[in-house]
């Protein structure tokens, strides 16, 4: 066994990973963990600085804010910037432990196993300059560690720290609540004053003669070590200080929130464990296995959890932490606890949205898990890929829009507003956004799969002649059903997959996108080859196939841990490098099928064989992956010196982290913004609504995609004007060029602000001036226009749509993107009302000639000339908006390509 050699782990503790069902193979993935920092607030401008004495590149945390990422040889505590207190040694699951408590300004926080103190000083971080923090710790001398650290990190003013028992421990936040405090109206004399660390001569001797205990027991009353300032302590009489509040008060004046990142036996500490090659493996044994030891370490958790949720105010948060991995020490300890306390509640800990953890066994609780093979987010990508592959059903109405127009007698204004009705389902997606936000992908998946079957279903009974045609306001509804369920699907695949690669939004906006765009393509030309594009077997296959790949995605598409390795996001770079190709010989092979004109029904078939081939052979990747590779999720403990609380209380040292393989949040809520968001942070829809970059983006977006939609929607009509009866080379040829755009603009877009910080924006100013020249052409209407025009459109659509979302994430981050994006795509409907419905199908209708049995006809170039001309000055004027937010983005992508750069410069 690999891990034997790395680290040959002794029977015993062998026999207590396989007690509590625990792969040892864990443990090789010690030397390639890396270590992680938190930079204090303010000392942002540091970070070059940092690096360039560490010699090493800081690589941020993307999930958690002032954390970043280093190679795991970097000793931290002989570096200046440690020493001057500019960045602290901390794990980025301790960091995930504070994150789940949601702080915020003016809290009465209690740390009750605060010691040595990294997680008391974060709090205090993000505490500023309100509330307070009480750290209790049974160590006294762990606790005077934590006190050293206040003092070089200048956090004391709002803590006051108690050598206590945290079972018993009973004080309140006193100092704050008049309201609690019955000894106001009292006249002061004998007040706690400003704090010194000059000790009163009685304890001076106390100490000379041995001094306290090293530990308090717990009857003990709580020893105050120290306060700060403003920490609710000056001011205070001895009595109100150690007042002990019946259960009723404290549901009022107990503490906001409290964490019990309690006493565990380590186990998931890979450098904890790794020490004890050092120690002696017996001490392993005495220390951590133990049987005895252990059964009480349970007991103590569980009293600890009991106690802090006893001093909680009605209302509170707590989070409850341990760095082991065992069930015993996590879910039963929680489990326990909330048998026996039936008003407390678990809560859905919602800033750990993008976390690189996994649920624990209770629901609502999460585990830091050393081992999550990366083949799992692989084959959700690729299932996404699938999805996005069928998701563009959208652009095939014109595939069927002649069928329902004779069978609806309608005109073409008519059958243009239904084209639009099926877009306004777009306009919905409001509601996919808002619930991306708090429900799973697999709930949104299936949403937009019942919702497709149900839209497309009724469409094909009418087509298929099956039942009578319906109402035409009814018929309006179940074609925005069958648009609204690709907002579901699109929300679903986007919002996950840029979560899960946050570092290649092009390529992975690109890959999928471009499917989309394919999709057309691949609906028409199966149908094509296999049913002769019958309208109602294509609506069967639109029904049917989302519907059961949807649930295939279900599976395994889900939010994953993002790249935190330089290893792993070269090897992103890479595998998206093979997603590109693969894409691009499905799009070859498509294209290849179409330019060679009508095949017989072998060959057809042996294209559709071969379609399926390439369209499988991305899981060639998450195979990859599961048969070479074992990824370790970094997120474990870093660097131990000694044992944490050993049989004789040994002091661990001030840079010692805490790793958090399991925690669980107890009401936990929104965590409250202090200031405004910087363009390039992630803004609430609010927020993002008051931006002028939004307004120019979304406007800019319109002059694209509205003009492009116009095309596609009107393709069947145009078609005819100019002389062509069948027009599906033309959709397949907009849907397959379109997919050139959006793989070749999400790669090249991503490679040149990677080399030259080249704001994202500039690609969508080219395209719209590339489009401009595209109506031109098909305003002209010379031979071979329609041609040349298709391929232009197809093109510049696609670019519009794979660069704008990683745009609108790039600005406006990834944390709202389900709802950003839908805002963004609302582009769709409007785009088309204003540019098919109005413009288009009022000019087409007035240059049109009625026909018998309703409906009418425009035939000749003059039927769409002013349309063209019309959206080719739009696309001028979309130009012009995306330079303009090229040039107000600039610093955002030159930031961008800072943190591109030192990922790839460093070894
Ligand atoms: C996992 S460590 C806490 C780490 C700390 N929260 C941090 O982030 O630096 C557990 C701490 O619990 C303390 N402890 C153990 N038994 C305790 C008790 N009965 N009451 C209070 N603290 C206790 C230990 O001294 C140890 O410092």
């Amino acid at each position: 066994m690999e891990d034997a050699e790395k680290l040959p782990l002794p029977g015993a503790f062998l026999d207590f990973l396989k007690e509590n069902g625990l792969d040892p193979s864990i443990y090789t993935a010690i030397d390639s963990i890396p270590r992680y920092i938190r930079l204090k607030p303010g000392c942002e401008a540091y970070i070059e600085e940092v690096q360039a004495e560490m010699k090493c590149k800081l690589q941020k945390v993307d999930w958690l804010a002032g954390f970043y990422s280093i190679p795991p040889d970097i000793q931290i505590a002989s570096s200046k910037a440690y020493q001057e207190g500019k960045i602290y040694g901390i794990d980025a699951s301790s960091g995930a432990a504070v994150m789940a408590l949601n702080i915020s300004e003016g809290d009465h926080v209690l740390d009750l196993c605060a010691a040595p103190g990294a997680k008391l000083c974060m709090i205090l971080d993000l505490l500023g300059n309100s509330g307070s923090l009480t750290g209790v710790d049974v160590a006294r001398h762990r606790l005077a560690a934590c006190r050293t650290m206040l003092q070089k990190y200048t956090l004391g003013d709002r803590c006051r720290l108690f050598v206590a028992d945290g079972t018993t421990f009973s004080l309140v936040p006193a100092g704050f609540h008049s309201a609690c405090n019955s000894y106001q109206l009292e006249e002061k004399v004998d007040v706690f004053k400003e704090w010194t660390s000059r000790r009163p001569w009685k304890e001076r001797q106390k100490a000379k003669k041995g001094g306290p205990p090293l530990l308090a027991s717990r009857s003990q009353p709580p020893e105050l070590i120290y306060y700060g300032q403003h920490s609710g302590v000056v001011g205070l009489t001895k009595g109100e200080l150690y007042k002990t509040l019946s259960e009723n008060e404290i549901g009022s004046c107990g503490y906001d929130k409290v964490l019990v990142d309690a006493e565990c036996t380590h186990d998931g500490s890979f450098k904890h464990i790794q020490k004890f090659e050092h120690w002696g493996w017996k001490t392993l044994q005495r220390r951590v296995l133990d049987a005895e030891r252990t059964d009480s370490l349970h007991v103590l958790q569980l009293d600890l959890l009991t106690n802090g949720f006893r001093l909680l105010k009605v209302g509170g948060t707590l989070v409850y932490s341990t760095c082991s991995l065992t069930f015993a020490q996590n879910e039963d300890v929680v489990d326990q606890f909330l048998k026996e306390n039936r008003s407390a509640e678990l809560q859905d800990i919602e800033s750990a949205r993008g976390w690189p953890c996994k649920n624990g066994r209770i629901l609502k609780t999460l585990r830091f898990d050393p081992l999550t093979s990366s083949a799992g987010k692989w084959l959700g990508f690729v299932t996404a890929i699938w999805v996005q592959a069928i998701c563009g059903n959208n652009y095939t109405f014109a595939n069927y829009s002649d069928a329902l127009k004779i069978l609806m007698g309608l005109t073409q204004t008519q059958l243009n507003n239904l084209s639009v009705a099926k877009d306004v389902g777009k306009a919905f997606g409001i509601f996919s956004g808002l619930a991306s936000d708090c429900w799973s992908t697999s709930t949104i998946l299936i949403i937009g799969a019942i919702e497709g079957l149900i839209g497309y279903g009724v469409q094909l009974l009418v087509v298929s002649q099956r039942i009578s045609p319906i109402p035409y306001w009814l018929m309006c509804v179940f074609l925005c059903l069958g648009g609204n369920s690709s907002t579901w699907l699109n929300t679903a695949v986007l919002v996950t997959c840029l979560r899960n690669f946050p570092k290649n939004r092009g390529p992975v906006s690109g890959i999928l996108k471009g499917y989309v765009g394919l999709s057309t393509a691949i609906f028409t030309d199966i149908c094509t080859a296999l049913f002769s594009s019958d309208p109602s077997t294509f609506l069967l296959m639109l029904a049917i196939v989302p519907a059961v790949i949807c649930f295939i995605a279900v599976l395994f598409l889900r939010e994953s841990p993002p790249a935190s390795t330089f290893a792993e996001e070269k090897q992103e770079t890479q595998f998206f490098n093979i997603f590109n190709i693969v894409a691009i010989t499905v799009a070859v092979y498509l294209l290849a099928f179409d330019i060679t004109g009508r095949h017989g029904h072998v060959l057809s078939l042996v294209f559709t064989a071969g379609l399926l081939i390439l369209l499988a052979s991305p899981l060639l990747v998450p195979l990859y992956s599961i048969f070479f590779q074992s990824n370790p999720n970094p997120d474990m403990e870093q660097q131990i010196k000694e044992p944490l609380l050993g049989q004789n209380g040994s002091l661990q040292t001030e840079e010692e982290q805490q790793n958090l393989p399991a925690s669980s949040g107890i009401k936990v809520e929104e965590v409250e913004r202090k200031r405004k968001p910087l363009i390039g942070e992630d803004h609430n829809i609010l927020e993002m609504l008051k931006t002028l970059d939004f307004w120019v983006l979304f406007v800019s977006f319109l002059c694209g995609v509205g003009t492009g939609l116009c095309v596609m929607n009107n393709m069947g009509q145009i078609g005819l004007a100019l002389g062509y009866s069948d027009v599906s080379i033309f959709i397949s040829f907009i849907s397959i060029w379109g997919f050139f755009g959006r793989i070749f603009s999400g790669s090249l877009s991503e490679y040149f602000i990677r080399k030259s910080a080249m704001p994202r924006p500039l690609w969508n100013a080219a395209s719209q001036i590339l489009m401009c020249l595209g109506y031109v052409a098909m305003a002209m209407a010379l031979p071979g226009s329609l041609y040349i025009g298709s391929m232009i459109v197809g093109i510049c659509y696609g670019v519009r749509f794979a660069v704008t979302v990683p745009i609108a994430s790039e600005l406006f981050g990834l944390k709202y993107f389900g709802l950003l994006y839908n805002i963004i795509i609302l582009n769709l409907p409007l785009g088309s009302f204003i540019f098919s419905g109005l413009i288009a199908g009022f000019l087409y209708d007035a240059q049109a000639t009625s026909v018998p049995g309703g409906g009418n006809v425009c035939i000749g170039p003059n039927c769409y000339m002013l349309v063209f001309v019309i959206m080719a000055i739009t696309c001028v004027l979309g130009c012009g908006l995306d330079l303009f937010l090229a040039l107000r983005t600039k610093n955002v992508y030159s930031k961008i390509q800072l943190e591109k750069s030192l990922v790839t410069s460093t070894p």
